[in-house]
């Protein structure tokens, strides 16, 4: 079984009346990237605040390597590191004395050196950070996250503010230090960007998770939506609905393909109904959609 570095569970989080967490219950498995994703104000920042031991919660427990993380007790935080909203730079040091001030253990003048060339900090290191561009901090910040090689990574939202060459590098950064066994729960509204990176996602929304699975799971449970041109699409609708079959309020008719409602079984209540069916189109659907779609039907049920 696989072990995990992160274990969230019943998590629930109140600010006055606003219930910004509810049940939250996730795992993040040793050296795996996990991604966290939800809209605005789902409370992605607030889980990983409460994770970092920053502030009480009502109910619930989290557990860093099988140690329990509280507001009063941040033991096994010497194993996390994280960028949460901003970085905290000082403008008149450099990057590279952040780093230097940072830095704990052995080879700490190596590992600065490689984590500098890897992520293409080399050409304003040694700049006073007052200096710095947005993106330029935001690196500075995942840089000191990432400098004292933590069994896990926390990163809120962190290609905010990267172009897309700095958004590579930063991939190609965690996949190799997820590769060296660190895991990593990285936030995001965006899931494609994150697709390339996460193996798994949380997905969460109103303070809930709705669902945790990989990637590849996600890439499965998309839909099959099937749309038919029949002679009489409003008939059609009306009868497929009788036989128990969803569809869509859309032009044409439109029904999701799942094991029992098949296209044959869709026809063929169709033909013995006297509908003609004169056209099928196969509509898949993105990741993104599917997510979408996750979320929509979520809200519908609550
Ligand atoms: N300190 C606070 N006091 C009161 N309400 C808060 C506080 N922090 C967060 N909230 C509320 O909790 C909810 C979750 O916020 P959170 O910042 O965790 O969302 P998020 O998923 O990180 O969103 P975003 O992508 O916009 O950062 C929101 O409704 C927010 O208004």
């Amino acid at each position: 079984m696989m072990e995990n570095i992160l274990q969230v569970s019943q998590l629930s989080k109140r600010f006055g009346k606003k219930q910004a967490l509810s049940n939250v219950e996730f795992t993040v498995g040793k050296g795996r990237i996990v991604g966290l994703i939800g809209p605005n104000g789902a409370g992605k920042t607030t889980i990983m605040k409460a994770i970092l031991g920053l502030f009480s919660y009502e109910d619930g427990q989290i557990k860093i390597d099988n140690q329990p993380v509280s507001e009063t007790s941040h033991q096994a935080l010497a194993k996390v590191g994280a960028l949460i909203e901003y970085p905290a730079i000082y403008p008149y040091l450099s990057g590279l004395d952040h780093l230097k001030l940072n830095a704990t253990g052995d080879d700490v003048t190596n590992r600065i050196d490689r984590l500098v060339k890897q992520m293409k900090m080399d050409s304003y290191i040694t700049r006073k950070a007052k200096n710095y561009s947005l993106g330029m901090k935001q690196k500075l910040g995942i840089a000191l996250a990432l400098i004292n090689q933590p069994e896990l990574v926390i990163l809120d939202e962190p290609m905010n503010g990267l172009d897309p060459q700095a958004t590579k590098d930063l991939r190609d950064v965690i996949i190799e230090q997820a590769a060296a066994g660190t895991a990593f729960l990285i936030s995001s509204h965006i899931l494609s960007e994150l697709e390339k990176l996460v193996s798994e996602v949380v997905i969460i929304d109103h303070g809930e998770v709705i669902k945790q699975a990989t990637i590849a799971n996600l890439n499965q449970d998309q839909a099959d939506y099937i749309i038919l041109k029949t002679s009489d699409d409003e008939q059609a609708q009306i009868i497929l609905q009788q036989a128990g079959i969803a569809v869509m309020k859309a032009p044409g008719v439109v029904f999701n393909q799942t094991a029992t409602v098949t296209l044959a079984v869709v026809l063929k209540t169709l033909i013995q109904a006297n509908i003609d069916v004169f056209d099928v189109l196969h509509q898949g659907e993105d990741l993104e959609a599917s997510l979408l779609s996750i979320l929509h039907n979520e809200t519908k049920e609550g």
